[in-house]
């Protein structure tokens, strides 16, 4: 299948132009100026071009604490832009996959959230995101939106990176331990939409293979559980690693609010689509690989 991906230097982009070649599809992966998602032309025009026969939207405003202060830009790419290519999907008949995330909930269930649990974001990253998946479900009946979490690959930035970085800089590190969910590798995440990609061009709107799925990686833990498997693996490795501790999120104050426990129950996708969450400490282990190529004298 030829395949447009929105977005090209990000994490899950980078994850899906090398793994979707693997089962023979061919990708067009396309970021700004070339396909803007703020901009309805150029959308239009970088469909046309890649004549596609299903679009991934994996083009998003990440950065979760700037967009408390640029609401009008995390809207346009998240909400706006994110309808735009699945309306544009719609029109040609495509099937359309979107990714969205866990802080579209206040992290206040105290449970793992299921697809159908209200929704009640606390951040405008997260307020966007919501606003996303409902701009996609109204122009698109054949949309599947992958809601993740916490995602990790060896490049762009993630908290792993950042774990990594300020490890190597500073003899301590304080991490919270009273928000939880859990860690999912982009390369995870490429593979769950590669299996599912058949699929979704296959079925008409109203299919089971549409709508909302959680998928995140297993087990699930704290920002700070995550932190101490990273820097036990880099130690093993070889790197020098800091001291952590563990504390509150009052501790670590944020320009933007994070769920406390966004917990995101993935049986949903493991019934309709057989994908079960993959163990993100082994993911873990690859993407160390390729970060801190063992040496053993690191450090
Ligand atoms: N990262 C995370 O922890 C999580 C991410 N998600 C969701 O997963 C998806 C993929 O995220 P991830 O790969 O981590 O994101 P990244 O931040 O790594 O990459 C985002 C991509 O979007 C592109 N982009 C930004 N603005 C525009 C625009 N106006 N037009 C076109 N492309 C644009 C970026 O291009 P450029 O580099 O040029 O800006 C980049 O290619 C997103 O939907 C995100 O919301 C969900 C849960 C967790
Ligand atoms: C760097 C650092 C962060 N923290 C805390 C802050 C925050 O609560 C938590 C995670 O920090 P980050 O800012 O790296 O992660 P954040 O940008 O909140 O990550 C989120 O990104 C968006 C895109 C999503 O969709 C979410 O699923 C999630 O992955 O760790 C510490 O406690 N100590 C530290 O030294
Ligand atoms: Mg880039």
């Amino acid at each position: 299948m030829r395949v447009l991906v929105a977005g090209q230097t990000g994490q899950l982009a980078l994850a899906l132009s090398r793994r979707l070649p693997q089962d023979g599809h061919t990708v067009t992966a396309l970021e700004a100026p070339e396909l803007d998602l703020t901009d309805a032309a150029s959308i239009a025009r970088a469909v046309e071009q890649a004549a596609p026969e299903a679009i991934i939207n994996a083009a998003a405003y990440t950065a979760v604490d700037r967009a408390e202060d640029e609401p009008a830009m995390a809207e346009a790419i998240n909400a706006t832009g994110a309808g735009l290519l699945a309306a544009e999907a719609a029109r040609r008949g495509l099937p359309f996959l979107h990714v969205s995330t866990d802080y579209v909930f206040d992290g206040l269930k105290g449970a793992p959230y299921r697809e159908t649990d209200p929704t009640a974001p606390a951040s405008v990253y997260g307020r966007t995101k919501l606003a996303g998946e409902a701009a996609v479900m109204a122009a698109n009946p054949r949309s599947a939106i992958l809601r993740t979490a916490w995602v990790c690959s060896a490049d762009g930035n993630n908290f792993l990176k950042t774990m990594l970085r300020l490890g190597a800089e500073r003899p301590a590190l304080s991490v919270v331990a009273d928000q939880h969910g859990a860690p999912t590798f982009a390369a995870d995440l490429a593979d769950a939409i590669a299996r599912m990609l058949p699929r979704l061009a296959a079925a008409r709107a109203g299919d089971e293979a549409f709508g909302l799925f959680h998928l995140t990686g297993a087990p699930w833990t704290t920002w700070h559980g995550f932190a101490q498997e990273i820097f036990a693996q880099a130690a093993a490795r070889g790197a020098k690693v800091p001291a952590l501790s563990a504390i509150t999120t009052d501790q670590y104050p944020t320009k933007a609010r994070r769920p406390a426990d966004g917990r995101l129950d993935c049986s949903r996708i493991g019934a309709v689509h057989g994908i079960r969450p993959a163990d993100w400490r082994e993911s873990l282990a690859r993407c160390l690989e390729e970060l801190l190529p063992a040496s053993g004298t690191r450090g």
